[in-house]
Parts: structure tokens; C-alpha cells; sequence
């Protein structure tokens, strides 16, 4: 297992958002948290990377206890795209290259700059290196910092609805790539996704949150129309397309 979560809570200070939560996963795949907005999905990511503290549980990335790595360890360890992103002045190349920061000790080398260069291959942004961020539609940027986590090499990425800006064509390539690059670079995403279609699609890993709990986990066993209507209050019904499952709702 390359993270394990093991009895994670957390609160605001007027409210608590997560509740004993517990799960892991493993290299190579590609878990969906899934639930209403407001049930908790950025809340746990955020408390993985230790951007919030937990107030109760441990988050174990291998053998090693998150909360005992220094900044640096954990930054080479999992890469994190918020769901909204801040906007600075530099070239495509230059934003996705600082993905290399927790690697870069004097300079940067041949390898920093070979590795950003496969990020923007990846993502079919090459075209867009010299291009300043502010000039790009919210589509690209949203690449861009995906590109940029990618750069980071981490063993875990954790993604906050990557798709939700995209147009239709992107938001099958991103999801397309973040299977790829799970499989191909043995790395584990964990990605809160609100497209049901895209996530059981790509995916293979599924978590149903509900009210900050884990409602159901597991394979795509898990996304049945009585789990779904429980999580979203919405009936639906599931069918197939060729060999592709869809949403339907009733
Ligand atoms: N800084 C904060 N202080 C207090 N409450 C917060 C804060 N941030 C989020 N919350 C609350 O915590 C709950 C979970 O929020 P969170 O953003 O984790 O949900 P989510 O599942 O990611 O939602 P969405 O799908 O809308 O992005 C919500 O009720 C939200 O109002």
C-alpha cells in the first residue's frame, strides 16, 4: 500500500467534516471520491497533504507517518492540484518546471528541464510552453497545473476536480491521461470527481462520501444505482453503451 488512512477526522472550528475515515490504496490506482457538494471530498484531500491538520487519525504514505516528513519529503511524495488555482505571471514552461522545486538545490538541471518537457507532452500543451498563464483560458490553465504536478514526480497525486473546467474533448483527455499515468508510472491518484460517467469510465477505485463518511469503498461494484441514489438522492439507473457503463438518471 502506498497510503493508508487510518481513522482520519477532522473539524472546523464550528463544524465536523470528516469522520473516521479509513482506506488504502495501492501504485498504479485511480480512486474517485465521489459525493454531494459540501460532503468532504477537498476537506480530505487537503487533510492528506497536510494543508489542514487532521484532528484525529494518521495518514501513512508507505511505511512513513505523513505528519513526521518535512515540507520538501512530502512535496517529492504527493503532488496537489487545488480546485481553484492561482494565477501567476510566467510562461507555461516556467509554471510547470516549478512542479521540479522540491528537487532543485543549486540549479536546474537537464533532467528538471527533460521532465518538464514530457508534462507538457503528456498533456498536449508543447505548443503552449512560451505562452504567458494570464493569456490562457481556464481550460489550459487547468492543464497546466496538472502538467505541473506531474513534474513533481510524486508517488501519490491528488487532484480536486481536475475536469470541472474543461470542455468535453479535455475532460476525457485528462481523464484519460490521469489512468495512464497511474498505470504506466505506478503512481496512485486520488481524484474527487463530480461526473459519474467520467469517473467509472477511468477509474478503478471508487469512494462514495457521504455527510464526511465513508458510505460504501471498493471496485466498480461499489457504484450500483441504490449506493448512488442514497449518496446523491437522485434515482438512477445504470446501463451500458458498447462495453461502457452509464448514469442514467431516472
Ligand atoms: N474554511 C472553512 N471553514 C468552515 N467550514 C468549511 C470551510 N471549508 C469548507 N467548509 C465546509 O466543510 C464542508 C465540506 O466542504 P468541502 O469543500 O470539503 O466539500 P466538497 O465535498 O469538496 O464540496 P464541493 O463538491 O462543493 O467542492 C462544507 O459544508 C463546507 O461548507
Amino acid at each position: 500500500m502506498i497510503l493508508s488512512v487510518k481513522s482520519l477526522s477532522f473539524r472546523y472550528p464550528s463544524r465536523s467534516v470528516i469522520k473516521d475515515i479509513n482506506f488504502s490504496i495501492s501504485k498504479g490506482d485511480f480512486l474517485a471520491v465521489l459525493g454531494i457538494n459540501g460532503a468532504g471530498k477537498s476537506t480530505l484531500l487537503k487533510c492528506l497533504n497536510r494543508i489542514l491538520n487532521p484532528n484525529a487519525g494518521i495518514v501513512y504514505i508507505n511505511d512513513d507517518e505523513a505528519s513526521k516528513l518535512s515540507r520538501r519529503e512530502l512535496a517529492k511524495k504527493i503532488g496537489y492540484v487545488a480546485q481553484r488555482n492561482e494565477n501567476i505571471r510566467s510562461t507555461v514552461f516556467d509554471a510547470v518546471l516549478l512542479g521540479r522545486k522540491p528537487y532543485i538545490k543549486w540549479e536546474v538541471s537537464k533532467n528538471d528541464l527533460e521532465i518538464t518537457q514530457e508534462a507538457l507532452k503528456v498533456l498536449d500543451l508543447e505548443e503552449y510552453a512560451l505562452r504567458y498563464l494570464n493569456e490562457l483560458s481556464g481550460g489550459e490553465q487547468q492543464k497546466v497545473v496538472i502538467a505541473r504536478a506531474l513534474a513533481q514526480k510524486p508517488e501519490i497525486l491528488l487532484l480536486d476536480e481536475p475536469t470541472s473546467s474543461l470542455d468535453l474533448k479535455n475532460q476525457l483527455e485528462v481523464a484519460r491521461v490521469i489512468n495512464k499515468v497511474a498505470k504506466e508510472q505506478q503512481m496512485a491518484a486520488i481524484v474527487t470527481m463530480h461526473d459519474l460517467n467520467l469517473a467509472i469510465r477511468f477509474a478503478d477505485k471508487f469512494i462514495l462520501l457521504k455527510n464526511g463518511q465513508i458510505f460504501a469503498a471498493g471496485g466498480s461494484e461499489v457504484i450500483t444505482p441504490e449506493n448512488i441514489e442514497s449518496v446523491y438522492s437522485v434515482p438512477v439507473k445504470i446501463d451500458k453503451v458498447g462495453d461502457i457503463p452509464v448514469v442514467i438518471p431516472k
